[in-house]
């Protein structure tokens, strides 16, 4: 258990409605610098709405999210994502046909838009980069492959890598280990424990043993609100959530 209590998003009251309907309402959460934070919770609890207000994908009807004490609720998506918050969708979104490297390459920032489209140069700085990516997420020896014919997990680490490259401070990932091998999902627990050592990760995850390998901290929803909080040792005893989650 990490004890750094820095938090580098605080996300206060947050509420959205749609048609009425409350998804999310008075969501607090603290996210510590270099924590991986898992949201867990049972099926339409609100938790990959959170992500969708945090990265700005969704509009908040009410509250605040606070990175490093600077307000995003209004800020637009891409604007989120270059101040240092990444997200991974559960839609695949790498390039089938270009390489792992080539995916890495077109990730670093200053690939991005049109403009750095035209005036992109492959410097020693971002070469060294993509390398040093591939060594984390485990493509070191995949470079010249095309993304296309990856395994199943190694394509949703190749999308983590394509994170990397923005090096954001935070990281979302919503059920990173969906449709994994039981040694796919080991390997991707150690990537998420290596990620943050300098970043902080928050994880949406439904398979409890693989929650218990990375959280430092867990977060339990239940229709649009917080059931409870703590570590997964303390909420996984908590007779609240054996009742509406655990226990199913
Ligand atoms: N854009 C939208 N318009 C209307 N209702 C929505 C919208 N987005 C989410 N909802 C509703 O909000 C609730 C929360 O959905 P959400 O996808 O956040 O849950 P979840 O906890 O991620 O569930 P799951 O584990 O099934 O992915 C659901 O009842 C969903 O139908």
């Amino acid at each position: 258990m990490k004890t750094d209590n820095e938090d580098v998003l605080v996300v206060e009251d947050l509420g959205v409605s749609f048609d009425g309907f409350k998804a999310v309402d008075g969501f607090n959460f603290y996210l510590a610098k270099n924590h991986v934070h898992v949201i867990i919770g049972p099926n339409g609890a609100g938790k990959t709405t959170v992500l969708d207000l945090i990265c700005g994908k969704t509009k908040a009807t009410s509250g605040s999210v606070k990175f490093k004490g600077k307000e995003l609720r209004k800020q637009q998506e891409f604007k989120i994502v270059r101040a240092g918050i990444g997200r991974k969708f559960q839609t695949p979104s790498t390039y089938e046909n270009l390489t792992v490297f080539e995916n890495l390459e077109l990730s670093h920032p200053a690939g991005r838009g049109v403009f750095g489209c035209l005036t992109f140069r492959r410097t020693p700085e971002i070469l060294e980069r993509c390398h040093s990516v591939a060594r984390q997420i485990g493509l070191s020896d995949k470079m010249n492959t095309e993304a296309g014919i990856l395994s199943h997990g190694q394509k949703q680490w190749l999308e983590i890598g394509m994170l990397l490259m923005q090096d954001p401070e935070i990281i979302m990932l919503d059920e990173p280990v969906a449709g994994m091998s039981v040694r796919e999902r080991a390997q991707t627990a150690e990537l998420i424990r290596s990620i943050s050592d300098h970043r902080s990760v928050i994880v949406i995850e439904h398979d409890m043993e693989f929650v218990r390998e990375i959280a430092d901290r867990v977060t339990v929803m239940h229709m649009g609100k917080i059931l409870a909080e703590g570590s997964m040792d303390t909420v996984s005893k908590d007779p609240k959530v054996i009742e509406v989650y655990i226990g199913h």
